[in-house]
């Protein structure tokens, strides 16, 4: 088994993909100003052989528990009793009424044979909000032009040619006709849209779900994983997503699986990219976050913290790149799953902030901590004094709110890297408030028992200012809306009365009997035809018949 996986590890080649030596060093949570084009920076790193080996993973109990290799090889489809053999039956098929031979050059593929293969087409869900429609489509058609041009079976064909070797030298030919047309999971569930991003695991891909038309963050593992370090990251990272369920401030999770001995996982899509790049943008257009944009990115965070915290888990990975935004429309009302005593949902920003990469996460019960960025490193985790694990994540949290506050790149080791773990802030490019600053400081003070928890953070009335200032602007709104409306009843009433006190004075004049009571339309009330559907079939002007 080693041997073939030394064999497909050889011909997954990503070097073009700049993905090779990406360590934390070159990073873009440095967050300097450089621009970089994911879809320019790494092609699309294809799977050579379609192999069966496609499975989904269930999460165990114990989420952090050591995983060992044999776990993993359980994984492999190929060697679980009831999916590979429903893939293989079924991807067998259209390769025995073919009827390819075992000829090598039969193996290539005509283009009767790629149109066999060609994978389901994408589609639309009517429930799209039509901005993302929109901006998705363009991505979509040439996407969709280039699967017609024949590169996916040009890039089979290649995969086939240039494989021959490996193919007799570890497969049976038999085999090798079936694995030829079997279409990965990744590949026919979902149609590849764009490279978002490229990680020290994994890259990213923006994909679009052939069967329900929605956006999804794909990532993929850079290397195989059979037995490596990153096979227990990426367990990891499956296992936490599992175990966490929903939260409006973590990044939700659809699936995973493993496919190419490479780890699968399908996320949710944030729209905004992840709060690096909007670091990066706003150095670009020389601005910065301001004070009220600091402390609701804080306050969102703390809120995921807390949820994960209260898990039982910790991040142990936060930084710029794993926060991940989403724009929220001005209208939407209160995120979903917020309590009141969180959030009240009238967000500034229009942004809500999501925790994602979940890769090093851990049970703080019984911590098997893998060190995540060292620039955004506790010095208690470095000395592995694991006892206050939470608070390595509000380190991490207050280092990154001073990156986004303008802080130079955080450095990685040296005398600045101790300065800092002693409580001492970095220069920042703008005058921040006494009171957040104050909180900061108290991020990152040396004692881990100073720092205050997510859940205080949460509560903190510096960061809750801004929310009860736009909470009571907002039911001061609302308070005159009701005044204006009762005054209206006031005045019906009156009338009501009136009316009463001299119907027949009201009918000798041919006066209409007032309306009843309480009859004032309200917002959003139809009065006529209410258990009828709305039609517009008056033949009004500008409207469609
Ligand atoms: N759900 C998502 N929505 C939008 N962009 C995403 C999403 N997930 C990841 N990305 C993009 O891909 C990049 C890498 O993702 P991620 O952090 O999950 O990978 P990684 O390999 O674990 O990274 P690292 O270990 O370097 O932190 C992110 O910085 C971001 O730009
Ligand atoms: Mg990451």
């Amino acid at each position: 088994m080693a041997t073939l996986f030394d064999g497909i590890s050889q011909q997954l080649d990503f070097s073009s993909c700049g993905e090779e030596g990406n360590s934390s060093e070159n990073s873009s949570d440095d967050c300097s100003p450089r621009i970089q084009s994911p879809s320019s920076a790494c092609r699309t790193p294809r799977v050579q052989h379609q192999s069966s080996r496609s499975n989904i993973i269930s999460s165990p109990l114990q989420c952090t528990s050591p995983i060992p290799y044999a776990v993993w090889s359980k994984l492999r489809l190929c060697d679980s009793p009831s999916t590979p053999k429903s893939l293989l039956s079924k991807s067998s098929h259209p390769c025995s009424t073919s009827k390819i031979n075992h000829n090598r050059r039969t193996l290539r593929l005509t283009s009767a044979a790629a149109n066999l293969i060609q994978a389901p087409s994408v589609n639309v869900n009517p429930f799209t909000p039509d901005t993302v429609r929109r901006n998705s489509q363009e991505q979509w058609r040439n996407s969709c032009r280039s699967d017609e041009d024949d590169d996916y079976g040009r890039r089979l064909k290649h995969s086939l040619s240039s494989s021959e070797e490996d193919d007799e030298a570890f497969l049976p030919p038999k085999r090798r006709a079936v694995q030829a047309f079997m279409l990965s999971r990744y590949e026919s569930e979902f149609l590849e849209l764009e490279c978002i991003g490229v990680g020290e695991f994994g890259a990213v891909y923006k994909c679009v779900k052939r069967l329900d038309g929605c956006l999804y963050a794909i990532k993929r593992s850079r290397r195989p994983l059979a037995g490596s370090a990153n096979e227990q990251l990426a367990l990891k990272e499956v296992y936490a997503h599992a175990v966490l369920g929903h939260h409006p401030h973590v990044v939700r999770y659809y699936s995973a699986w493993a496919e190419d001995d490479h780890m699968i996982i399908q996320n949710e899509y944030c729209d905004g990219g992840s709060l690096s790049d909007a670091i990066v943008k706003k150095q670009l257009q020389c601005e910065l976050f301001s004070g009220a944009e600091l402390k609701d990115l804080l306050l969102q965070v703390s809120m995921g913290l807390k949820y994960i915290h209260s898990s039982g888990l910790v991040h142990l990975d936060i930084k710029p790149s794993n926060i991940f935004i989403c724009q929220r429309p001005s209208t939407t009302a209160a995120v979903e799953g917020e309590s009141e005593e969180e959030d009240d949902g009238s967000t500034s920003a229009g942004v809500v902030y999501k925790i994602g990469d979940l890769g090093h996460v851990t049970s703080t019960s019984s911590p098997q901590v893998e060190e995540g960025d060292s620039r955004f490193l506790a010095s208690e985790v470095l000395h592995e004094d694991y006892s206050h694990l939470p608070k390595a994540d509000i380190f991490a949290l207050g280092l990154t709110v001073l990156l986004a506050a303008g802080a130079p790149p955080l450095p990685q080791n040296g005398e600045e890297w101790h300065s800092l773990r002693e409580g001492k802030l970095p220069k920042l490019p703008q005058e921040l408030s006494p009171p957040l600053r104050d909180l900061l400081q108290l991020l990152l003070d040396p004692d881990p028992l100073k720092r205050p928890s997510a859940r205080e953070l949460c509560k903190h009335t510096v960061l809750r200012e801004e929310r009860t200032g736009r909470l009571a602007a907002q039911l001061r709104r609302e308070l005159n809306v009701e005044k204006f409306r009762t005054a209206m009843l006031e005045k019906e009433l009156q009338e009501a009365r009136q009316a009463a006190l001299s119907p027949k004075q009201n009918l000798s004049l041919g006066l209409k009997p007032p309306a009843k009571m309480g009859s004032l339309p309200r917002t959003g009330r139809r009065l006529v035809g209410r258990k009828t559907a709305r039609s517009m079939s008056f033949g009004c002007p500008g409207y469609g018949v």
